[in-house]
């Protein structure tokens, strides 16, 4: 078990985390998700003992993380860290670069263990390639085979596809998250794509002013979003009161609706002025104003500018957010 207790941390005299703590389980998925600059990647580094912390202490299971003040060469085998910074050996092949810490003594399982990473990554057909003519999103790929074939117990992802299209992105995380659950691996996984964390996270942690915020399951959150901030990590999301999307409530409590959860209607509703349209395949998002309030929601065609339109949220997303 991972497990961060009462952590902080400042660059110089500016905090960043303040009083972290949690437990992540052997083989469990947490994403940590939050606004840019927020110290995701500062979390990351701490739990990899790349940061010294002023408070606090991080173990994995009986052993203690500590810092380089203690500890000179960071990232102990049990643990690795795909940062931004690929860390390959460019004038060498893909193939060696996945394989270069697999036991040479043992041929077979070598070239078995490095068929299946480049499977995974897609990159069988670049086995031979030298890593330096690879692109940004290849070399991507292949520094996260590399560190798959030291077989972490821990590992800690930083934005893990960044820099690959949509196109290879979506085949990949499905076979690489469905990949680690199999062997077991713990993931903390930092990333700003919810396409990430939805379908693969056991939990998420949202980070906001040094502190986590939140910690739930994706579907608890995305369904019961405590605030805009946490509901506006998944997409547009507006804060509107009951009784105008629903004559008949008599509570003037505010709920929160993610933008393609209105429905345009006739003539009851949240009467919002038009502003723009912008055109986003599937569908167009509209940006409005409803009193002083700026609403975003979605539509199926381009709406007027300065048309007045009425919007509803159906009644079992109102029950959602009130959680009945
Ligand atoms: N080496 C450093 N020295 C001083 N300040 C730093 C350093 N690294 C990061 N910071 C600052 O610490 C804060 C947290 O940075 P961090 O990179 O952890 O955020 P993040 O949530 O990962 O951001 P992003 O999503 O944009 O990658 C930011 O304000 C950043 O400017």
């Amino acid at each position: 078990m991972l497990q961060v207790d009462h952590v902080s941390f400042s660059y110089d005299d500016t905090p960043v985390l303040e009083n972290i703590n949690f437990r992540v389980k052997k083989g469990e998925h947490v994403s940590i998700i939050g606004e840019s600059g927020c110290g995701k990647s500062t979390l990351l580094k701490i739990i990899y003992g790349l940061l010294d912390i002023e408070v606090g202490e991080v173990y994995w299971d009986e052993t203690q993380i500590l810092g380089p003040l203690y500890n000179l060469v960071p990232g102990e085998s049990y643990i690795k860290y795909l940062s931004q910074d690929f860390d390959l050996m460019p004038y060498t092949t893909v193939f060696e670069n996945v394989s270069q810490y697999l036991s040479v003594f043992e041929p077979e399982e070598l070239n078995r263990r490095t068929q299946e990473l480049l499977q995974l990554i897609g990159m069988t057909e670049k086995a031979h390639a030298k890593v330096k003519h690879l692109s940004g999103g290849q070399q991507q790929r292949v520094a996260l085979a590399r560190v798959l074939a030291q077989q972490p117990e821990i590992l800690l992802l930083d934005e893990p596809f960044s820099n690959i299209d949509n196109f290879k992105k979506n085949t990949l995380r499905c076979d690489l998250f469905t990949f680690l659950k199999k062997e077991g691996i713990t993931v903390l996984t930092v990333t700003h794509d919810h396409n990430d964390i939805l379908p693969f996270a056991d939990r998420v942690f949202v980070l906001k002013d040094q502190q986590i915020i939140a910690k739930e399951t994706p579907k608890n959150l995305y369904e019961h979003p405590k605030d805009l901030y946490i509901a506006s990590l998944f997409g547009e999301a507006n804060k509107i009161p009951i009784n105008v999307v629903k004559s008949y409530a008599d509570t003037k409590r505010r709920i929160i609706v993610y933008a393609h959860e209105f429905r345009v209607s006739g003539k009851s509703g949240l009467e919002v002025t038009v502003n723009a349209s912008y055109y986003m395949g599937g569908h167009y998002m509209i940006r409005g104003t409803y009193e002083d309030q700026n609403i975003t929601f979605h539509h199926h065609r381009a709406l007027e500018i300065g048309k007045t339109v009425f919007l509803n949220v159906s009644i079992e997303t109102i029950n959602q957010r009130l959680n009945l």
